[in-house]
């Protein structure tokens, strides 16, 4: 049966490449934005996978995923992110499968779009990400050789050097990226929030549970802070990890989850999680099977100018982003204990002082008390800055340069150090 013109017409006005497939993967029609693009004007009876991916057989049967194969049991949109090698690289090709019904519902064909994200929309995708030393490229480049590939991953470096923002690169990055990308923090997680999360929540008069993860799969969960894991969520994640499945307690019934997991620490000494008693030695083994050590800031010097003036485009209003020299000097200088994010603040309470202006060197002495911020500063101290600080504690956590977790985190330590003296003097 021949596509209408009146169809034809229709396809040919959208913007994206469309194919219009049967189920068979035979094309029946393909629009001007797929012809142009493809360069592919011959497409009657084609197949699709020979048309996009110049392969003689379905995608399905050669590693890809097809969205259409999924659609034909879903009845339901579906789509998929492919990675294609192609002359002096690879690109991204999002893929989408609409069925299209006939009266009785059943579906007469697929309309697939096809977008090509070009080297400009992977930028984009990359914006928000320095990679101008060689550390941070060695971070990329293991990124990206994991990224494709379906194995839970394990970010360790020091608060603020980017881990969370790397998870998100990975995740752009995979067949994931089509789909969400969900943070759970560790320090925070109890039994019954990571079922709520995961499974959904309890209908309020019994009844199954509704919303969870579960019952949207196809993305990434990203455990912020694992070595914060009590002891039963290792276990249940490591269930998870090794089967894909997740039970309620006290329940028999087991429900997949779909979802790639990715971890990580911000432990001083990650080797020592499992020794110290911190991490299961079963589970830490699961996650170091792609472990990526993210370095401090002092060890990726050559990121600093770069990121100052990322940092200065995104808070200011474009105009006084560019550093001068001798304000790279004084950035360059410092050891920035609190990596990137202490990095953010000072720059951010420099421009505030500048007026708007371009930074000057004396703008940054000002700011200084990021100094204080470090992570090496004396517990003390932060109780004295906490009891004299009259704003929320997030806002004390942007002015040390730590994050409201870690700020917590260091405030409960050296409360109970104080104890601790206090008990011993007595
Ligand atoms: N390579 C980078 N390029 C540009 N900005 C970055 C880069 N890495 C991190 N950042 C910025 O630095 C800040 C801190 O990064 P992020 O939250 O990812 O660190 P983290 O290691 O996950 O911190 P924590 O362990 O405290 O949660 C964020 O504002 C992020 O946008």
């Amino acid at each position: 049966m021949a596509v209408n013109a009146e169809f034809q017409g229709i396809l040919d006005a959208l913007e994206d490449p469309r194919l219009l497939v049967r189920s068979d993967y035979t094309v029946a029609y393909a629009n001007r934005a797929f012809r142009q693009r493809f360069g592919i004007d011959d497409f009657e009876g084609r197949k699709c996978h020979e048309l996009v991916f110049h392969d003689l057989n379905p995608c399905g049967s050669c590693g890809r995923i097809c969205p259409m194969d999924k659609s034909v049991f879903s009845r339901q949109v579906e789509r998929a992110l492919e990675r294609e090698l192609v002359p002096g690289g690879e690109r991204f090709l999002e893929l989408e499968s609409v069925p299209v019904a006939a009266a009785d519902g059943s579906p007469v064909y697929f309309m697939e779009r096809i977008r090509i994200r070009d080297d400009a929309q992977n930028a984009a995708l990359r914006e928000g990400i320095v990679s101008r030393s060689p550390a941070t490229r060695r971070v990329l480049n293991a990124i990206a050789r994991v990224a494709a590939l379906n194995v839970p991953v394990l970010f360790c470096g020091p608060g603020g050097c980017g881990k969370q923002s790397f998870t998100r690169f990975l995740h752009e990055n995979s067949r994931r990226a089509v789909n969400a990308l969900v943070k759970l923090d560790c320090t925070a997680l109890t039994d019954e929030r990571f079922e709520d999360e995961l499974l959904g929540r309890p209908a309020k008069l019994g009844g199954s549970r509704t919303g969870g993860l579960a019952s949207r799969p196809g993305g990434t969960l990203y455990f912020d802070e694992v070595s914060a894991l009590t002891p039963g969520l290792q276990r249940r994640l490591l269930t998870l990890l090794e089967s894909g499945f997740v039970r309620e307690a006290g329940s028999a019934q087991s429900v997949a989850l779909d979802w790639r997991v990715v971890c990580s620490t911000n432990a001083k000494d990650p080797d020592r999680l499992v020794e110290s008693g911190v991490l299961r030695e079963d589970l830490w083994l699961r996650l170091c099977v792609a472990r990526i050590d993210v370095p401090p800031l002092k060890e990726r010097r050559e990121d600093i100018g770069e990121l100052a003036e990322l940092i200065l485009r995104r808070t200011g209003d474009g105009e006084s982003a560019e550093i001068s020299p001798e304000v790279l000097a004084v950035l360059l200088k410092r050891s920035w204990p609190g990596n990137i994010r202490e990095l953010e603040c000072a720059l951010m309470r420099a421009q505030l002082l500048a007026g708007g202006g371009k930074i000057r060197p004396a703008d940054l002495e000002a700011a200084r008390y990021s100094e204080l911020s470090a992570d090496d500063v004396c517990g003390d101290t932060l109780l004295e800055e906490e009891s004299r600080w009259r704003g929320t504690r997030a806002g004390l956590a942007r002015r040390m340069g730590l994050s409201e977790r870690t700020l917590y985190r260091r405030l409960q330590e050296a409360r109970e150090l104080q104890q601790k003296k206090e008990t011993e003097e007595k």
